[in-house]
């Protein structure tokens, strides 16, 4: 049948007349390119029906407007454009459009001594908006790091004098071979502090100009930052090192947050932000949770 026979309820009349915020499709899947990075995405492609006669959307023209994305280095021109294309494409229905993208961005990340480096996925999304009142975009991550608690150290660091104490109670003086020797002892750390793998949640409002997402630079000062990114590839002198970054950067859920706003303020092209960590902590079943923003209103 040809196309111009086809039915078209579409054309008819709403069945009343309540204009809607957003209609269009989720979970789209589409390729996308990062970095050199290849990423598995899903889309939620919308825009909002402000004519309240119009009975529905043009699905399809949203869908299609996608392809300018597929295989492509992400950039944010390219999103506006397609924002661009959504709107134009439902003249005189809509006057918002929205895409957000969700996937995991794969960065190369090296080892902390030997000269070996691994992959690390890295959860983000996209969230972009072009309205009357102009274009916005947002990106959110996620980042996987190691905490350990302040306070359990200075306890462990307690009951490792009181064995000290008890282990040399006859000796007015302990000879530094003795001492050295019993530092090397599993007496010598007779309690370890509690520390968990935890998760800096970002959200980033990126300056309108920004051309490509800031993802590895983001990554890389909120790891600098914190001192305790999760590793890739480790070797032992690796994991000596781990132990001294986790052995100098003792964290609370509030140390860690207030590390990251300070290295957010400090990011190019950052309007603003809002970040919430999390640490699952090992000493209870619930978690120790912290936020905090900087000229951020929740979209
Ligand atoms: N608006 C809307 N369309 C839907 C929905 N569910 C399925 N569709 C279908 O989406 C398909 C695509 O709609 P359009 O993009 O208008 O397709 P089309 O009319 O062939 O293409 P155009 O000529 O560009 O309008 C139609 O076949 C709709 O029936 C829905 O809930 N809302």
């Amino acid at each position: 049948m040809s196309e111009d026979r086809l039915a078209d309820i579409l054309g008819e009349a709403a069945i009343g007349d309540t204009p809607l915020a957003w209609v269009g499709m989720e979970g789209i899947d589409l390729p996308l390119q990062m970095a050199g990075q290849s990423l598995a995405a899903k889309a939620d492609a919308g825009v909002s029906l402000d004519d309240p006669e119009a009975r529905g959307i043009h699905m399809s023209r949203l869908y299609l407007a996608l392809e300018r994305l597929a295989g492509r280095d992400l950039t944010l021109p390219r999103l506006r454009e397609v924002l661009a294309h959504f709107l134009d494409s439902h003249h005189g229905l809509s006057q918002q459009a929205f895409l957000d993208l969700s996937g995991e961005a794969l960065l190369r990340r090296p080892a902390l001594i030997s000269p070996l480096a691994g992959w690390k996925a890295y959860p983000m999304a996209i969230r972009t908006r072009l309205t009357p009142a102009g274009f916005e975009a947002r990106l959110a991550l996620s980042i996987g790091y190691s905490s350990t608690c302040p306070c359990s150290a200075a306890l462990a660091r307690q009951l490792i004098q009181e064995r000290f104490d008890r282990d040399f109670a006859e000796q007015d003086t302990v000879e530094s071979r003795a001492m050295r020797d019993w530092l090397g002892g599993e007496q010598g750390i007779v309690a370890t502090p509690h520390s968990q793998r935890s998760q800096a949640h970002l959200a980033l409002l990126l300056a309108p100009d920004t051309e490509t997402l800031p993802v590895a630079e983001v990554v890389d000062r909120a790891e600098a930052a914190l001192g305790t990114a999760l590793q890739t590839a480790v070797k032992r002198v690796d994991e000596q090192a781990f132990a001294l970054a986790n052995g100098q950067n003792l964290m609370f859920c509030e140390d860690a947050a207030r590390r990251l706003h300070r290295a957010l303020r400090d990011q190019p092209g950052i309007e603003g932000f809002s970040l919430r960590v999390v640490h699952a902590e090992s000493l209870h079943a619930h978690d120790a949770v912290a936020r905090s923003q900087w000229n951020w209103q929740e979209g």
